[in-house]
């Protein structure tokens, strides 16, 4: 399976890392980090969704989804058609992302990033702090969940939030154990690289109304906007229809039906 490959390969990746910058270095420089942005509140509108604008060049299932990819160009496009925040993919071999990303956006946006990447060791954590991240993604998926209440813990005494991904009854439950405050349902299945807003549509009704809901992939058209709407998420995730459209700025029209 593909995750299974992109986490061995994240293994070897952050292995490198540690080598390179140890763990002690990161945490003293720390403190020189910027004020994070508050990515929760981004989701407490009281009319419509929000939106998080993915930053993405390439994927495992599509290749490459955008040529004339320059991720300030696109930071630049989202931030003034008001994207409540902005997503970022760092992984570099199957995205073909780029840690240094988060930095460029950064100083053009006043919007919270999530850093997009498979974290699966405390240092990327730790990373994604100075690497200038307000948001962080832990796939329930890849975690124990002994991992993922550890980790949320870390993101959390470094001031940075989390966005819990699932896919299924059972990476919920484990979502709602470990007491994650923004769930992120992924409509895609990674094993067939469908994707179904059904996906949503199930398994919104076993999350307390209390939680902030995101759903995630697989949404193109303003149908499918209203359809999230009336099932009571609070955000949408959205990445390869704004890679792949001519125009930014008409495509975010067209998602809140201006
Ligand atoms: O490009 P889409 O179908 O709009 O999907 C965006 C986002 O949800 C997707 O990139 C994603 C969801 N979960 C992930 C985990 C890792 C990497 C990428 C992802």
């Amino acid at each position: 399976m593909i995750l299974d490959k992109i986490v061995t390969y994240k293994k070897m990746k952050v292995k490198k890392e540690k080598e390179i910058t140890p763990i002690n270095h990161i945490i003293s420089s720390i403190e020189n980090c910027k004020e994070r942005r508050n990515f929760k509140r981004a989701f407490e509108k009281v009319k419509g969704l929000s939106i998080i604008a993915e930053i993405k060049k390439a994927s495992p299932s599509k290749g490459i989804i955008k040529n004339n990819f320059n991720p300030m160009e696109i930071a630049i496009a989202y931030t003034e058609n008001k994207a409540e925040a902005i997503s970022i993919l760092t992984e570099d071999k199957f995205f073909r992302g780029d840690n240094s990303y988060l930095n460029v956006v950064r100083n053009v946006t006043s919007a919270p990033l999530l850093r997009k990447d498979f974290i699966i060791d405390p240092y990327q954590i730790y990373q994604s702090k100075i690497l200038g991240a307000d948001a962080i993604l832990l796939i329930v998926s890849i975690l124990s969940k002994t991992q993922l209440i550890e980790f949320q813990k870390i993101a959390r005494s470094l001031g940075l939030f989390c966005l819990i991904e699932v896919h299924n009854r059972a990476e919920l439950e484990i979502a709602l154990e470990a007491d994650s405050e923004i769930i992120g349902i992924n409509n895609r299945n990674l094993k067939t690289f469908k994707t179904s807003l059904s996906t949503t549509e199930n398994l919104i009704k076993h999350i307390p109304k209390s939680k902030i809901i995101i759903s995630e992939s697989g949404i193109n058209t303003r149908q499918n906007i209203k359809f999230l709407e009336t099932l009571g998420v609070n955000g949408v995730l959205i990445g390869e229809s704004f890679m792949r459209a001519s125009c930014i700025n008409d495509k975010f029209k067209e998602f809140r039906g201006e």
